[in-house]
């Protein structure tokens, strides 16, 4: 839980000597760590005074930003063209130059979402505030507006349907479902791979910035290197720090860039 860790900032002493020395690559969440949660997914913004931030750091370490957003829609947010993006989860990544990966596997799941995604919004339809989010390899069904009494018939509903499509998987976020295709792919594997895009050979000391369950695939897979975690999702966690909040971790990475 994220009232165990230490604070990065009360520790900030020291992980910025970690950062001198092991000069990471920097892994960053987007809802949630870049971007305050909202009530509706669209709104979600990143304030000038953070992507100013962000692209100053990108310029000493080596970032990315991972994110369940579809990929296209985290990149135009965000606005910082020098950076990679994983979206849906790590299932599609951009990078400079061009560059774009999508996991290939996934591809041959994609005609399923688009069979499952009427049956879905037909099955909820009588649910006030159910909000869909079609990311290209994955679909967000939003419960941050529907009455708390029927969040569970939402998640049994979702349910009842997946166990006719083996090809998926039922995920969870902050008041949202993701569906996901059920291949053994997430954050972290992207983080791996991104580490290859990103660093140079042997460069493998990496920081991980996130706030959500899904965030932990990831932080597992920096284990040689730093988690983050903001605020706190209420699971066990795999990071070994934490921030309180956005605004903390602005003033985090004002401390990194100080002289
Ligand atoms: O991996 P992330 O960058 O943290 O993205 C996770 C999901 O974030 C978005 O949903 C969340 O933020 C919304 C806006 O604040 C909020 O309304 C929603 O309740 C949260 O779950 C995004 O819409 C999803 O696609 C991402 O998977």
């Amino acid at each position: 839980m994220a009232n165990e860790l230490p604070s990065a900032l009360k520790n900030a002493a020291e992980l910025k000597e970690k950062f001198r020395v092991n000069k990471p690559l920097l892994f960053l969440d987007f809802d949630g760590t870049l971007a305050p949660i909202v009530e509706k997914h669209e709104d979600a913004a990143i304030s000038e005074e953070m992507r100013d931030l962000v692209n100053k750091l990108s310029r000493v370490y080596p970032t990315a930003v991972v994110s369940g957003r579809g990929m296209k829609d985290v990149s135009q947010r965000v606005k910082l063209p020098e950076l990679y993006y994983a979206g849906s989860h790590g299932f599609e990544i951009s990078g400079p130059g061009n560059f774009l990966k999508e996991n290939d596997e996934a591809q041959k799941v994609l005609p399923i979402f688009d069979k499952i995604e009427p049956v879905l919004r037909e099955k909820l339809k009588d649910i006030n505030g159910v909000d869909f989010e079609r990311k290209k390899f994955t679909l967000a069904i939003h419960y941050r507006q529907v009455n708390e009494s029927q969040v569970s018939e939402v998640h049994h509903r979702v349910s009842e349907i997946l166990k006719d499509y083996r090809e998926l998987l039922k995920a969870d976020g902050k008041k949202v479902i993701e569906i996901r295709p059920a291949i053994d792919w997430h954050k972290g594997k992207a983080v791996e791979f991104l580490k290859q895009q990103l660093g140079e050979k042997d460069q493998n000391f990496s920081v991980y910035i996130g706030d959500d369950v899904t965030d932990e695939d990831a932080f597992e897979y920096v284990e040689d290197g730093l988690g983050i975690l903001v605020g706190d999702h209420g699971n066990k966690t795999y990071a070994d720090y934490s921030l309180e909040n956005i605004d903390e971790v602005k003033e985090f990475f004002k401390l990194l860039l100080e002289k």
